[in-house]
């Protein structure tokens, strides 16, 4: 970036007006405007390619071949990467240019005409393989369950007598189980192919399209077809060992941004509408059922996946909601149970009774249809008004849910209804912390033919061996597969990674406001344009850092209406409306904490700031994630670390590193090898203390802290908040009870119930 003085104001310094509007046309929006200006911002708009990985792969003859990138992955679908992506709104998920209809339009043709023209065929065993290793996708048979569906059948005493043995053996040695073997299941080329090939409705295909969607990315391309039809996806042999006549558990390792969402969206919706249209056919009322389940961590990451679900749902009659504080399920889809058995219900530990956007601030909008009719059908529960839903699906954080499921006077409720319960996140789900939470949920499903999949960017080793423990409890556990996309990296390929070295904390604030107003080597090295995150280590270390900066942006280019901060202690309303501005553009720099670092898509976002360095190679994998999605190309991700940091970025370190072998050739390298080999190694112990301290450094209470920002870390917080929850969740019952209304709607409500956080 040059330092010209067209961009300095009369004291000297860069005018970060000038700055942070470079690659934006003058006359751009005014705060408060709610669309974004046309921007030519890398990251931003439709992406052209969203496929990650597109290796060589040998040809008949032995040669090896590039894979073209305007080829699908079957060579079907020709896609334009040249199309241009300036001129873009920073998160044009909708955009409503001509162009752009045009473009959906071709798109629908496109893949109308196909399915007349072809008459689409699997593919065969070898090209399965080949176009599977040439996208990077792994698949891995975690328990194929045949050994325990025959354990079941035989008489319980020679079953304990087996298991007996078969401990005492070590279980991983004596298994003549096709445990951990490979299988190379049909790829979905394009998605036209779901409706050719796996029975998904021609609506939502349309959908798909709708939203710009050309060509499956990796993690669409491997799991939608196991999905939606195991038994085709699966080659003869492969299902000789499995069964697969229904569904399946299934575990999907993804880098971020590649489309999870719809991933496990499609087959959800697929089910509803399958459903719904055979009551049609039987000229009978449609009719609503609770069916699949969605957990994630955040309330942002819930409200998007609801909002992505109605999406692709539209026009369908599948009715999609977020658990809502005040939402009653219908009445088919809840049982009640007298008994207190062992389903847990301490779960308001560590969680705030009444979380959930309320109705009026739940920006994302409500569903279209019914089921809105104020009711109080659940006389056991409190006076707060309620209202009743029937959905087919239902997304929720775990406290929202538990909320509803258990009651202060003991009753339990289960949804015997639901068939798919999805963790978006697993891992964090699956922490300790969320752990008794998320399998309460799960317990509380109790359909024989409940299936699981887990989804993230990460998956520790120690949480996919609970996985595989916990699917194994039930009575007919389904084959536990396992998809991988990327192998085995923990990586976040498709951005630019910078390593900012401070020796102090004070040194740090210097090169942040550095990045923003560029009079230095420093910002030309690593330019970051608006809108980017910035992330910090605790809620009050982003305030501060959020008082600091806001007076940064002069009047001209909106004041501080430019930054905004958001993080788990403001109210839903709050965080709502920040979430909305950001989305909007109108905020450029959101500073958080992680509560933002996880699921959360901001397609345009241009670059990832960690303030404060990461707990873990997880969360520096997530926090950069927030860039780059859906193959966007130019997203940068910096991290700052000062003397204090050291002994914690070799983590970070070696995922730049991950990072940057994956990505190839291509770019400088941020981290040399004798860097690596100078961090030092981090203990366990060390870990775990980042993991439920954070640094040291940075802590107001240790007396360590070298500046105004430094606090207790998340995790900390949560844990204090699990010592009062339960006094706390009935104090606040109690209290709204008497009020008999909703919760007041504060700034600063003590919202700390979510993810802030806290992984491996
Ligand atoms: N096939 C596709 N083509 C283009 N864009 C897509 C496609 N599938 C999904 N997207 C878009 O990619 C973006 C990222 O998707 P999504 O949020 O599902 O990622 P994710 O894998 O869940 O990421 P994270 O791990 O960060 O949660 C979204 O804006 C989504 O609409």
């Amino acid at each position: 970036m040059k330092d010209d003085a067209n961009t300095r104001t009369p004291h000297g310094k860069m005018d970060i007006l000038k700055i942070l509007t470079r690659g934006i046309p003058s006359g751009g929006r005014k705060p408060g405007q709610s669309t974004a200006p046309t921007a030519n911002l890398p990251s931003a708009g439709n992406v052209a390619h969203p496929q990650l990985f597109h290796d060589e792969i040998p040809s008949k003859k032995g040669k090896k071949r590039k894979r073209a990138k305007k080829e699908g992955a079957g060579g079907e679908v020709a896609v334009d990467e040249d199309s241009d992506v300036s001129d873009i709104d920073y998160f044009a998920t909708q955009r409503e240019d001509g162009d752009e209809d045009q473009s959906k339009a071709a798109v629908i043709e496109e893949q109308a005409s196909t399915t007349k023209k072809k008459r689409v065929k699997l593919m065969s065993e070898d090209d399965c393989r080949q176009i599977l290793k040439s996208h990077r996708l792994k698949f891995t048979v975690l328990a194929s369950r045949k050994e325990e569906a025959v354990e079941q059948e035989q008489p319980t005493k020679k079953r304990r007598k087996e298991k007996q043995d078969k401990d005492g053996k070590g279980e991983k040695k004596g298994k003549k189980d096709n445990h951990k073997k490979e299988l190379y299941p049909q790829p979905l080329n394009t998605f036209s192919e779901l409706q050719d090939l796996y029975g998904v409705p021609a609506k939502l295909v349309e959908n798909l399209a709708e939203q710009g969607f050309k060509l499956p990315t990796e993690v669409q391309m491997g799991s939608l077809p196991l999905l939606l039809k195991p038994k085709k996806a699966l080659t003869k042999t492969e299902t000789d060992d499995l069964d697969v006549s229904k569904d399946l558990d299934f575990v999907a390792v993804a880098p971020t941004g590649s489309g999870k969402t719809i991933t496990f969206l499609i087959p959800a919706i697929t089910n509803a509408m399958r459903r719904l249209e055979k009551r049609e056919g039987e000229a009978t009322e449609k009719e609503h059922i609770l069916e699949t389940i969605v957990v994630a961590p955040t309330r942002e990451l819930a409200n998007q996946i609801v909002n992505e679900g109605r999406k692709l749902a539209m026009g369908t009659g599948v009715r999609i909601y977020s658990m809502q504080r005040g939402i009653q399920l219908g009445t088919e889809d809840v049982v009640e149970h007298q008994e207190e058995d062992e389903v847990d219900s301490d779960h308001s530990e560590g969680e705030e009774a009444g979380e959930g956007i309320n109705d009026e601030s739940d920006s994302d909008g409500d569903s279209s249809d019914g089921g809105k009719t104020p009711t109080t059908t659940n006389k056991k529960t409190s006076s707060r008004p309620q209202r009743t839903v029937q959905p087919d699906i239902l997304v929720t954080t775990p406290k929202s849910l538990l909320n509803l499921l258990t009651s202060k006077s003991g009753i339990r409720r289960t949804l015997p209804t639901v068939t798919s319960l999805n963790l978006d996140e697993a891992d964090v789900l699956l922490d300790p912390l969320f752990r008794k939470q998320t399998l309460s949920i799960w317990k509380s499903c109790t359909s024989p033919s409940l299936r699981l999949t887990f989804w993230s960017a990460t998956m520790a080793s120690n949480i996919e061996s609970l996985v595989l423990k916990y699917t194994a409890k039930r009575s007919h556990p389904p084959p536990l597969l396992r998809l991988v996309v990327g192998l085995k990296d923990t990586a976040v390929p498709n951005i630019t990674h910078k390593l900012i070295y401070t020796a102090t904390e004070p040194g740090k604030l210097l090169a942040l406001r550095q990045l923003l107003h560029p009079t230095s080597t420093e910002a030309e090295a690593h330019p970051l344009r608006p809108p980017f995150l910035i992330f910090t280590q605790t809620i009050p270390r982003a305030t501060a850092l959020h008082n600091e900066l806001k007076y940064d942006i002069p009047a001209a280019a909106g004041g501080s209406s430019r930054i905004a901060v958001l993080h788990s202690s403001l109210s839903p309303r709050a965080r709502a409306q920040i979430m909305t501005r950001f989305r909007s553009g109108e905020v450029w720099i959101l500073i958080t904490t992680d509560v933002l670092a996880r699921g959360v898509d901001f397609a345009g976002v241009n670059g990832v700031v960690s303030y404060d360095v990461p707990s873990s190679a997880a969360s520096y994998v997530h926090r950069a994630g927030r860039t780059g999605r859906a193959g966007r190309e130019g997203g940068v991700a910096v991290t700052f670390y000062t003397k204090e940091d050291i002994p914690f970025v070799r983590s970070v370190a070696n995922v730049i590193a991950a990072s940057e072998k994956q990505a190839g050739d291509k770019g400088e390298k941020t981290v040399q090898k004798w860097l690596l080999d100078a961090l030092p190694k981090v203990t366990k112990e060390d870990k775990r203390k980042l993991k439920v301290r954070g640094v040291e450094a940075r802590r107001a209470d240790t007396g360590k802290a070298k500046s105004a920002i430094g606090s207790k870390s998340g995790w900390e917080r949560r844990r204090e908040n699990n010592r009062k929850g339960a006094i706390e969740a009935s104090k606040r019952r109690k209290r709204e009870e008497k009020e008999g209304g909703a919760k007041k709607d504060t700034d600063g409500a003590d919202n700390d119930d979510e993810f802030g956080g806290f992984d491996e």
